[in-house]
């Protein structure tokens, strides 16, 4: 069984009988692929009479969004392995424990996580997490800080830059994100009722400038390691507990482009609050809780990477005066600009988001549309002269009024 072909249920079972240690000989094993994302199979195997359960997840050689005609490297599930277990030494709470690595299927055996929900669904039944704030600014400034330059010996980096070359998953987000949005491309799947605020984005030469300097920063600033795809639906949530999935497009890049993501995903949700809330009170109150999220995990982030870079900083040259303000105020302006771009590409591009597009009431679907083309290019427009995190809540409000 060890040459690749993508596994059927009963295959999956036979792989997990073979984990030592796991499951009883002669138990029975039930199986269930579940995968919903855009690219990959996903076996949960559970052993109804302990209770056991994994998860194995395995690329298939193509993108499973478009089909065969979309060919993809298997390699990214090793990329994703591997930046789990990084992930899982800098915050080892905040991520789902890997088993094993299959490499030559693809595979990798991973702890199940089926009592947490995907944090897109909670947002969409518009549940509240007190403790996400706290969790997801932990994960973002300790793997963000550890693997950078300034907590990391920087030839150690660069090794570690190579082990990270991703360019078939690079290339999905350079085009995905920093090109096809922005010109009447094939890939493009335009709402008809939005295609005069759409045409405007693809003739606003002002905003491409924009968007063609963060996409320089994206394909030249390897500043960290990534998750590289840090949306709602890459995150378990419950009450008391955060767990990051899915980093199969890390790379070393910007650190802008993750933070940004968490937060153009928020305000995707933000914008689609049109079509969720029952009345204009509770709207106006979960769009606060929203905003207030942002505020939060960027003020903490910033706190924590200050924190970890003041005590175990180990460039001297980054102790200079004045430096540590300019880096931070970087990383602010970038996950503006990333944010905005991530909010534009879920409203017309390949990929969407089920926050705004199960609205079923077509005009409410529309104006949450509109609203996030609307604050995702001020983003953009905006982001070489972003200064404080109240800007982006400013951008927000004025995007709903
Ligand atoms: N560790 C896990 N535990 C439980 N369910 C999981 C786990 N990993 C993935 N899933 C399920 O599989 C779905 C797709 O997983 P994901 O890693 O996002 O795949 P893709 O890379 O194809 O987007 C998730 O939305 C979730 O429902
Ligand atoms: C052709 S891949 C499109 C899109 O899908 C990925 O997300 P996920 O794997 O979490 O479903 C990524 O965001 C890509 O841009």
């Amino acid at each position: 069984m060890t040459s690749y072909h993508a596994l059927t249920e009963a295959e999956a079972i036979a792989y997990a009988r073979s984990i030592p240690n796991l499951f009883a000989p002669d138990s029975e094993l039930s199986s269930r692929e579940i995968g919903d994302g855009n690219l990959n199979l996903v076996f949960h195997i559970s052993e109804p009479s302990t209770g056991r359960s994994i998860i194995l997840k395995q690329a298939l050689p193509y993108a499973k969004v478009v089909g065969e005609s979309w060919p993809l490297t298997l390699d990214r599930a090793r990329i994703e392995s591997e930046a789990l277990m990084i992930h899982e030494s800098l915050c080892s709470d905040l991520v789902p424990h890997v088993w094993a690595f299959e490499k030559e299927l693809a595979l990798t055996v991973m702890q199940d996580l089926s009592d947490h929900v995907i944090m897109r669904k909670g947002l969409m039944e518009r549940n509240r997490y007190p403790l996400f704030a706290e969790h997801i600014s932990r994960f973002l400034a300790n793997a963000l800080f550890y693997t950078s330059d300034l907590g990391r010996n920087q030839q150690e980096k660069k090794e570690s830059v190579k082990q990270f070359i991703n360019p078939e998953l690079c290339k999905i987000t350079e085009d995905l994100i920093f090109d096809d949005p922005y010109r009447n491309a094939d890939t493009n799947n335009v709402p008809p009722a939005i295609m005069d605020a759409v045409e405007h984005i693809w003739n606003d030469k002002e905003l491409h400038l924009e968007v063609a300097i963060l996409r320089n920063s994206f394909l030249t600033n390897a500043q960290a390691l990534l998750h590289g795809d840090l949306h709602t639906g890459s995150i378990f949530i419950k009450q008391d507990s955060t767990k990051v999935i899915d980093p199969e497009f890390a790379f070393y890049g910007p650190m802008g482009f993750d933070i940004g993501a968490v937060f153009a995903n928020l305000l995707l949700n933000f914008a689609a609050q049109e079509g969720w809330s029952a009345d204009v009170h509770s709207r106006a109150d979960y769009r606060s809780y929203l905003l207030a999220t942002v505020k939060d995990i960027w003020t903490r982030f910033e706190g924590e990477f200050r924190s970890l870079w003041n005590r175990y900083g180990v460039d001297r040259m980054s102790k200079t005066d004045g430096y540590q303000d300019w880096y931070i105020q970087q990383v602010l302006r970038d996950t503006f600009g990333y944010a905005g771009c991530k909010m534009v590409r879920r409203v017309h591009g390949l990929a969407q988001v089920a926050d705004i597009n199960q609205i079923e009431d077509e005009s409410a679907k529309e104006r949450a549309q509109r609203i996030s083309l609307q604050l995702g290019t001020s983003l953009i427009k905006h982001h070489r002269r972003a200064v404080t995190i109240d800007e982006m809540l400013e951008l927000a409000d004025k995007a709903i009024n």
